[in-house]
C-alpha cells in the first residue's frame, strides 16, 4: 500500500442529535478505529470519567494548550472550551490507524481547513421537534441551556453542505451501520487511488 497513514473521520452535527450515542455504539462493535478523547472545561457529568469521556481542564490549562499549539482544533460551545489533542491524532494516523473525532460544527470546520483529506460526516436529526425532545429527555441541561443548544443547532444545520456524508439518526443501529459502510467505502476509495498511483509508477 502506498498510503499507509490512517484515515481521519469526523462525526459532527447539532447537540442532542445523538453523536455520543452513535459513537459509543460504533465503538461497541468490534473495529480498529481509535477514538480521540477531547479536552473540555465543562463540568464532569455524573457517570463520566476523566480520560474516558473527556480530559477535564480548567480555563487556564485549556488556554495554555491553545497557546502552545497543542490542539488540532478547538471551539467555545455554550460557555465552555472543547478541543482535540493534536499529538494523539497525528501520531495515531502516522501509525496507520484510523482516528475518529466526535466534535461540534465550528471545530469540524477548522479540521476541514487543516486536514482537507479527512472524511466529514454530518449526523442529522429526523426533525427539529425530535432534536428538542432528545435534548430535553436527556435531562442534562437547564431550560435556558436547552434553548441555547437549539438556537445553535439551527446555525449548525446551515453548515451541512460542507460535509462529505449526511447520516440521518432515526435509529441508532441503522445510523451506525451507515457509518461503518462509509468507513469501508473510504478504504476502498483509498485503495483505488493507491492502485492508480502504483500503475503510474510502473509506467514511468
Ligand atoms: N470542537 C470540538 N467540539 C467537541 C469536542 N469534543 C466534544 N465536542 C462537542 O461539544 C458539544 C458539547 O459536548 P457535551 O458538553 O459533551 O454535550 P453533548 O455532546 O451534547 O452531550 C458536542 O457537540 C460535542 O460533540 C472537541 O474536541 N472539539
Ligand atoms: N436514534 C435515536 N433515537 C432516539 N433517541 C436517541 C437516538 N440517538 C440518541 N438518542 C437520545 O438523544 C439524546 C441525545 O443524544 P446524545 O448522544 O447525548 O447527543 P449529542 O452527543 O449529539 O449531543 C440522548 O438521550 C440519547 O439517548
Amino acid at each position: 500500500m502506498i498510503d499507509e497513514k490512517g484515515i481521519l473521520f469526523i462525526l459532527s452535527g447539532p447537540s442532542g442529535v445523538g453523536k455520543g450515542t452513535v459513537r459509543k455504539e460504533l465503538f461497541n462493535r468490534a473495529n480498529d478505529l481509535a477514538y480521540s478523547i477531547s479536552m473540555t472545561t465543562r463540568e464532569k457529568r455524573s457517570g463520566e470519567a476523566e480520560g474516558v469521556d473527556y480530559f477535564y481542564k480548567t480555563n487556564e490549562e485549556f488556554e495554555r494548550m491553545i497557546e502552545a499549539g497543542q490542539l488540532l482544533e478547538y471551539a467555545r460551545f455554550v460557555n465552555n472550551y472543547y478541543g482535540t489533542p493534536r499529538k494523539y491524532v497525528e501520531d495515531t494516523l502516522a501509525e496507520g490507524k484510523d482516528v475518529f473525532l466526535e466534535i461540534e460544527v465550528q471545530g469540524a470546520m477548522q479540521v476541514k481547513n487543516n486536514f482537507p483529506e479527512g472524511v466529514f460526516i454530518f449526523l442529522f436529526p429526523p426533525s427539529l421537534e425530535e432534536l428538542k425532545n432528545r435534548i430535553v429527555d436527556r435531562g442534562t441541561e437547564s431550560q435556558d441551556l436547552v434553548l441555547k443548544r437549539l438556537k445553535e443547532a439551527q446555525n449548525e444545520i446551515d453548515m451541512m453542505d460542507a460535509y462529505d456524508y449526511v447520516v440521518v439518526n432515526d435509529d441508532v443501529n441503522y445510523a451506525v451501520t451507515k457509518i461503518q459502510s462509509i468507513i469501508q467505502s473510504e478504504h476502498c476509495r483509498r485503495d483505488r487511488i493507491a492502485s492508480q498511483y502504483k500503475q503510474l509508477l510502473k509506467e514511468e
